[in-house]
């Protein structure tokens, strides 16, 4: 069983948060401490040890492919940006490409319960809070892409009319929540598995419900378990600034998941 969960965290490659631990392999996974800790967790979680620990499909659906809801100036940059990831050439060789997209889905770990089981009910019903409305285009349509050699990516982000803050503009805590998901992808694509300690945010001028923005991220630094990030986030042009943050994302052990703090 724990040679089984080892694998399923090992294929959470495609999961943006766990990038970061591309090419180690379940038995490295396994660690001595990592094996403590599930060992211990499954010992309190009886009900769930016999059953599957993966809450996703096998083909889990990627949420930030094109739909309907985005705009010409959304999809322009998007196909941008596509342009420049790993393309196969007409005589069917890869090219590589300096970006690469990663997918996004609308569901975190099942069992990440701080300790607690989480009744079958939640379990069933939770969602990723930026992918947990079904409505095309209403909130957060948003595609991460990237950029493995400079520590850095690119959120393309639109804004949907249910993100309403100040009439007719976004939402200051719906802004936190998508520089909060970028940044954090980023820190856990280069670093593994994080949590976010610290978030500053300056709100330079009003996002109107319905713009397209980049949202910047790039590396500060990583001091010991210290993951900095920092973030700017500009028109598709770039000659808009319409936020700036800076972001602390502390290591954890997959324990902390399981309700230990090692
Ligand atoms: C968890 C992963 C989930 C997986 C999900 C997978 C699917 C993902 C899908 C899609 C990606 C979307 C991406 C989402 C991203 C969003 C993530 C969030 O929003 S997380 C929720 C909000 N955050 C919390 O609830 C944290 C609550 N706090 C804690 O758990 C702890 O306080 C924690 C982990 C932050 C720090 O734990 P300690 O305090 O035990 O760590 P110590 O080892 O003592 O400290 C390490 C270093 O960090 C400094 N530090 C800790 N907290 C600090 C702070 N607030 N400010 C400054 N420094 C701090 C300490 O001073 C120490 O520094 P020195 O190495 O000694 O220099």
């Amino acid at each position: 069983m724990l040679r089984h969960i080892a694998r399923r965290l090992g294929s959470l490659h495609g999961q943006q948060i766990f990038n970061g631990l591309k090419g180690i392999s379940p038995d490295q996974l396994l660690s001595k401490e990592i094996h403590r800790h599930l060992q211990s967790s499954l010992e309190t979680i009886s009900p769930i040890s016999t059953t599957s620990l993966w809450p996703f499909s096998s083909q889990p659906r990627d949420f930030s492919q094109p739909n309907s809801s985005w705009s010409p100036e959304m999809r322009k940059v998007y196909d941008d940006y596509i342009g420049l990831c790993d393309t196969d050439s007409e005589n069917g060789e890869k090219q590589k490409g300096p970006w690469r997209k990663l997918p996004s889905y609308n569901r975190s770990i099942k069992y990440a319960t701080a300790g607690i089981h989480l009744s079958k009910l939640i379990q069933a019903k939770a969602r990723l809070f930026t992918r947990n409305v079904k409505d095309q285009g209403a909130t957060f349509e948003y595609v991460v892409f990237v950029n493995k050699e400079e520590k850095r990516c690119v959120c393309v982000f639109q804004a949907g009319h249910l993100l309403e803050g100040a009439p007719g503009h976004v939402h200051g805590g719906a802004i936190a929540t998508i520089i909060d998901t970028v940044t954090g992808t980023l820190a856990g694509f280069l670093s593994g598995p994080i949590m976010t300690a610290n978030l500053n945010i300056d709100y330079r001028s009003p996002m109107p419900l319905g713009s397209v923005v980049l949202i910047h991220s790039a590396l500060d630094r990583i001091e010991r378990k210290k993951t900095y990030i920092t973030c700017k986030v500009t028109s598709t042009d770039e000659s808009k600034l319409y936020t700036e943050a800076t972001a602390l994302f502390v290591s954890i052990g997959v324990g902390h998941l399981f309700g230990s703090r090692n």
